[in-house]
């Protein structure tokens, strides 16, 4: 990049001169997507401050093959003791760079199930259905479509009708894949999973291959940073970033957000800036709550407990924590076909072939995300397992109150038991995911548990703005969720039974093809599951008040004037599919909302 991209990377000393009509606390996908928008107009200013550096175009972070989320993740951040998985504690990733998050994953660009939106406006979240986003999720988008060859080989199908060919955000398929991954297919297929036509249309179930933030002009990540800084910031004086500051907490006069406190990380200075309309929190779903917490927005008792003056009593923030579990399978095979996802690490000729390959000509190996394939399957309860229904019903016949804290707020026990009617309906019906399967053609299998009825949450440890706050996954608290893990485990040994997987000679090293029974899986997965796919969400939840909801249907924290949440934390339910396309999608529709409640011009979706 040219110095001119760095053009409006101010100092504390320009911030601490200046005031903005918008201050956004983190520069991930939601931030860096209103601080675009909003800048649209000259006329309107924008300071974003971010925890993390500006990347230096690193490989790790640009060229999928040579991916590694680590450098610019959130250093030494680990959950409480999970009671559910053995009492071990867990690494809590997440971007902490600009472009947060989708500077750093694993650029899988899925959206919602249809019946995964609508599920929000049930809890209060009107205007954020499927039909809503949808023009949303389009307006984010430029999506290319697959080659003849790499569609007719990879089994892509789209249509076209519900992409977007204009957006920032480039969406495409990788130009390559292993040929296992068609054994793969074939025994989906074999075991009566369908493919759909497209799961981007809000279907979101079956067998498909990933469509990613992928730019597929150089095959480098398409990432909020380029998309939604670097684009446009070159015409845009409006539009200030400054990196490397922690926004400590919320400044208000009364009930009215009037700026900001934020500190250096090198210096330790802290500083004060005003923001003459607004400022918005998007600082995901682990520190959006940390800077409500730390402003007075959270249960008055416990918020007095820690000397903090109280703003607003509202005993939502925090609560309502959920992620997408994981579980790794491990294989070995008698004759699986080579190369394969784990041929790059295990050979060093094959790694260095690959990546000449993809230096000259953008092919190959390094076009995938390092250690995945592209075939993955979101599955229904009902398509895991005949007994989805048994499931739900332990589900409903259990207390909900039995898996919260004693002292739960009744309003946020309020949202569970709502919530929990709603999970109930999904794992009955066949609208929504519950788990997905992908086999990355080599060592393992990766299982994602993505519709949890625990909770978990966040809580500030200290004062301190510069320190980790509590985060308890509480994953596994109902039981209910091993079920659904469990059936994933089985239906995942029906798909390595197929015959084109058995072509294969593949035995199940972890957890063991030994472990047979029920109770003897349970064991074991317990000492196996991963609380977080990096998929935090839910924490500011946009549900009514009287659920322990956080902010209304424009994002507004209940109680005060001139402050929202944005991000994945607004989630109510987690989505069955990854999160970014729909973090993107809904920041885009809130940069409308809020343009129009000031005034400023609106481009169209
Ligand atoms: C390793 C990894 C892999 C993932 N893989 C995928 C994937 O393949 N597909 C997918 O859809 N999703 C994936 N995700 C999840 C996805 O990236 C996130 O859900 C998404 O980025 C959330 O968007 P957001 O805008 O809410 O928050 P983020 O993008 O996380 O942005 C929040 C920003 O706020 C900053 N911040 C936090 N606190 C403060 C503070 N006090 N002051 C200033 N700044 C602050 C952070 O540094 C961060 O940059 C992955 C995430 C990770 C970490």
């Amino acid at each position: 990049y040219s110095l001119g991209n760095y053009a409006r990377v101010v100092g504390r000393e320009t911030v601490s001169n200046t005031s903005y009509d918008f201050i956004i606390a983190g520069g991930g996908i939601a931030g860096l997507t209103l601080a675009d928008r909003l800048t649209e107009n000259p006329n309107t200013s924008v300071l974003v401050v971010e925890y993390g550096p500006f990347d230096q175009g690193e490989a790790t972070v640009l060229i999928p093959g040579a991916y590694n989320p680590f450098p610019y993740l959130w250093q030494n951040i680990f959950s409480t003791p999970q009671a559910g998985l053995n009492n071990a504690t867990f690494f809590a990733p997440m971007g902490a760079v600009v472009g947060g998050g989708s500077a750093v994953n694993a650029m899988f660009f899925i959206r919602c199930a249809k019946d995964d939106c609508d599920s929000w406006e049930s809890l209060g979240g009107t205007g954020w259905g499927w039909d809503d986003l949808l023009p949303y999720y389009k307006k984010s988008e430029n999506f290319t479509r697959p080659g003849p060859a790499a569609a007719r080989d990879y089994n892509i199908s789209w249509t076209d009708a519900v992409h977007g060919f204009g957006g920032p955000v480039q969406a495409s398929y990788p130009p390559f894949n292993y040929a296992g991954d068609k054994n793969f297919w074939d025994a989906a297929t074999a075991v009566g999973i369908e493919a759909p036509k497209d799961p981007n249309d809000g279907s979101a179930i079956g067998l498909f291959s990933l469509l990613k933030a992928l730019d597929p002009r150089n095959e480098t990540r398409s990432y909020a940073r380029i998309a939604h800084y670097d684009m446009v910031i070159g015409s845009r004086p409006n539009y200030h970033l400054l990196a490397e500051n922690v926004v400590s907490k919320v400044l208000f006069k009364e009930k009215k957000a009037i700026g900001i406190e934020y500190m250096s990380r090198s210096t330790g200075a802290i500083s004060n800036v005003t923001a003459n309309k607004e400022v918005i929190i998007a600082a995901g779903a682990v520190h959006a709550p940390q800077i409500l917490h730390l402003s007075g927005i959270g249960p008055k008792a416990y918020l007095q407990g820690l000397g903090i003056n109280t703003i607003v009593d509202l005993p939502g923030v925090g609560q309502n924590l959920q992620d997408h579990m994981t579980l790794d399978i491990n294989y070995s095979f008698q004759s699986n076909i080579e190369p394969n996802a784990g041929t790059l690490l295990s050979n060093t000729t094959y790694d260095a072939e690959q990546l000449a390959l993809y230096e000259s000509s953008r092919q190959g190996a390094y076009t995938l995300t390092r250690q995945t394939a592209q075939n993955f399957i979101q599955l229904a309860l009902g398509n895991a397992t005949s007994k989805y229904a048994s499931i739900a019903s332990l589900a409903q016949s259990e207390n909900p109150a039995s898996f919260l804290p004693a002292n739960t707020d009744p309003t946020v026990l309020a949202g569970y038991v709502a919530q929990r009617k709603i999970l109930a309906q999904k794992y009955t019906s066949f609208g929504a995911p519950v788990g997905s399967i992908s086999w990355n053609t080599g060592p393992d299998t990766t299982i994602y548990m993505v519709k949890p009825f625990s909770r978990g949450s966040i809580t500030l440890n200290t004062t301190d703005p510069l320190a980790n706050p509590l985060i308890d996954f509480g994953s596994l608290k109902d039981p209910v969720d091993l079920e659904v893990v469990l059936a994933l485990v089985r239906k995942n040994r029906e798909l390595m039974a197929t015959p084109p997987m058995q072509v294969l000679g593949p035995t199940e090293l972890s957890p063991g093809a030994n472990l047979t029974t029920d109770a003897q899986l349970k064991t074991a997965l317990r000492g196996l599951i991963n609380p977080s796919n990096a998929h935090m969400c839910c924490t500011a939840a946009m549900m009514d008040r009287e659920l322990g909801g956080v902010v209304d249907e424009e994002m507004k924290v209940y109680g005060v004037t001139g402050l929202r949440v944005a991000g994945v934390s607004v989630f109510s339910l987690i989505p069955g599919s990854a999160p970014q396309a729909t973090v993107y999608g809904m920041a885009e529709k809130l940069a409308d909302t809020i343009k129009k409640q000031y005034g400023i011009a609106v481009s169209n979706p």
